[in-house]
C-alpha cells in the first residue's frame, strides 16, 4: 500500500478500505477516489479486479473493512446498502440489456426507478436525449437483438450514466467489442465521463484504457496494490513485470501546440500527419463516433499499426488544439540512438539525453535515457558496443515523426 492512496483521503469522493478472503484468494486494499476523478485499476488474470468492483457495487461483503461515498458509509460492519441505493453504476463486458424492451425503455427504466424518479413520458423523453448523446438516435425502438453489439454498449453506457452515478464502475467495457468498434466506444466513454463529470474506475488489460481514459493508474496483484500514480508516472517506472509488459512503449502525456505534443520539460513530438491534422484542427471526432464510421479507424488499428509503421490509420481524435491533452506513443525500436548530432532532411524528433540505464529488453538492450518522460531505446546489444555507450553518456536521440501516434486525452 502506497501512503499516496490515502493523502488524497480528506477530499476524496470514494474512500475504500477492504479485506476479503474467499478460499485461497485473499484481498488487502484501500483505496480512495477523487470527484472527476477517472482511476484505472490494472492487474493481471486473478489479481481481484472485479471482486474489487463487485464490493464498490454492493454486490459483495468484505470480510471487514468499509466503503464511504461523500462522506456516506455504504458498506461497514454489519451493514451493506442495497447495489441499487449506491449512487455507484457499473458498466460490464456484456451489456445486459432487458432484451424484451426497446433502447429507449432500457434507458428509461433507469431514470424511472432511480434517484431522478421521473414519469413515463418525462422519462421517455430524457431516455431519447441519452440515445442522441450516445450517437444512437432513431434507434430508441430498436430491441436489443436488432442492434449490433457496439450500439447495445452504448445503450447500456447511457442507461447506467441516466441513473446519474456518483461513480461509474466499468469492468473491461470494450472487451467484448471488435477491434473496430471498441476506440470507438472508448472515446464515447472518454467524452461523456468528462462532460458529466463523473469519477469511474475502469478495470482493464488494455494500456489504450489506462492512458485515453485514465488520470490515474492503480496496479493490483494478488489482492493487494503493489503501484499507484499517474498514469505516465507508473508507466515510465513500471514496478513490476506486469506493468513493465503492459508499458513496452514510450509515453510522452503533454499538451497540444500547432499539431504536435510538448512534453513537461518542452521537448516537442512530431507526430503522424494524419494525427498532426487532427491534433491540429477541429476534426469530425464526434461525428465520426456517432456515425460508427469505419473510416474513423481507432486507436487499437494505431496500436497495431505500431509494429506495422507502413499502416497509417486516422485516429478519431477529438477536436483539440491549444492546451489540450494528448499522448505521444512511439516503440522503443523506433528510436534511433547515435554519439553525433544526426543531420535529417525529413521531418525527425531528435533530441540529446544523457543514458540513465541500462538494461535487458524485451529484444535486445533497453536504453534509458534523461528528460521528462524519460525516454526508452531498444537496440541491439552490438550497437551498445559498438556506440560505446555507458551510463552517463551523451546521445542524440530521433524517431520519425510517421512512427509516434497521437492520441487525445
Ligand atoms: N464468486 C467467487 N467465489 C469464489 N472465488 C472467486 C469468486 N469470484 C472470483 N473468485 C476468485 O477470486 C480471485 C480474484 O478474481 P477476480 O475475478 O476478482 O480477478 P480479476 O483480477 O478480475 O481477474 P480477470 O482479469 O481474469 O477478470 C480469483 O482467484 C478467482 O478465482
Amino acid at each position: 500500500m502506497t501512503p499516496a492512496l490515502w493523502k488524497s483521503a480528506a477530499n476524496a469522493l470514494l474512500t475504500a478500505n477492504l479485506q476479503l478472503t474467499r478460499g485461497s484468494f485473499s484481498l488487502d486494499l484501500r483505496l480512495t477516489l477523487a470527484p472527476g476523478e477517472v482511476l484505472a485499476l490494472l492487474g493481471p488474470n486473478g489479481s481481484g479486479k472485479s471482486t474489487v468492483l463487485e464490493l464498490l457495487a454492493g454486490l459483495a461483503t468484505p470480510s471487514s473493512g468499509s466503503v464511504a461515498l461523500d462522506g456516506t458509509v455504504l458498506t461497514a460492519p454489519g451493514r451493506v446498502v442495497a447495489p441499487e441505493n449506491r449512487a455507484i453504476g457499473l458498466l460490464g463486458q456484456e451489456p445486459l440489456l432487458f432484451p424484451h424492451l426497446s433502447a429507449r425503455a432500457n434507458v428509461a427504466f433507469a431514470l424511472r426507478v432511480g434517484e431522478a424518479r421521473l414519469n413515463a413520458a418525462q422519462a421517455r423523453q430524457q431516455a431519447d436525449r441519452w440515445l442522441d448523446r450516445v450517437g444512437l438516435t432513431g434507434l430508441g425502438d430498436s430491441v436489443p437483438g436488432a442492434l449490433s453489439g457496439g450500439q447495445q454498449q452504448r445503450v447500456a453506457l447511457a442507461r447506467a450514466l441516466a441513473a446519474g452515478p456518483r461513480v461509474l464502475l466499468l469492468d473491461e467495457p470494450m472487451a467484448g467489442l471488435d477491434a473496430e468498434t471498441a476506440p470507438l466506444m472508448r472515446q464515447l466513454i472518454r467524452e461523456q465521463l468528462a462532460e458529466t463529470g463523473t469519477s469511474a474506475i475502469i478495470v482493464t488489460h488494455d494500456i489504450v484504457d489506462a492512458v485515453v481514459l485514465a488520470d490515474r493508474v492503480a496496479v493490483l496483484h494478488d489482492g493487494t496494490l503493489i503501484d499507484e500514480g499517474t498514469t505516465a508516472a507508473v508507466l515510465a517506472a513500471p514496478r513490476n513485470p506486469f506493468v513493465a509488459a503492459l508499458a513496452g512503449v514510450n509515453l510522452v502525456v503533454g499538451t497540444v501546440q500547432n499539431g504536435a505534443i510538448v512534453a513537461p520539460d518542452g521537448r516537442t513530438f512530431a507526430v503522424r500527419p494524419a494525427d498532426a491534422a487532427a491534433l491540429a484542427s477541429a476534426g469530425p471526432a464526434a461525428e465520426a463516433i456517432a456515425s460508427d464510421d469505419p473510416e474513423a479507424a481507432g486507436i487499437a488499428e494505431a496500436l497495431e499499426a505500431l509494429d506495422d509503421p507502413a499502416e497509417s490509420p486516422r485516429i478519431p481524435l477529438a477536436p483539440g488544439s491549444g492546451n489540450a491533452s494528448a499522448a505521444a506513443v512511439f516503440r522503443p525500436a523506433s528510436v534511433v540512438v547515435q554519439t553525433e548530432q544526426p543531420r535529417h532532411a525529413s521531418p525527425r524528433n531528435v533530441w540529446s539525453a544523457r543514458v540513465t540505464g541500462i538494461e535487458p529488453g524485451s529484444s535486445g538492450v533497453r536504453l534509458r535515457t534523461s528528460g521528462d518522460p524519460e525516454i526508452i531505446a531498444e537496440l541491439t546489444p552490438a550497437a551498445v558496443a559498438d556506440l560505446g555507450l555507458q551510463l552517463g553518456s551523451t546521445v542524440w536521440l530521433s524517431v520519425k515523426a510517421t512512427e509516434v501516434s497521437a492520441y487525445h486525452r
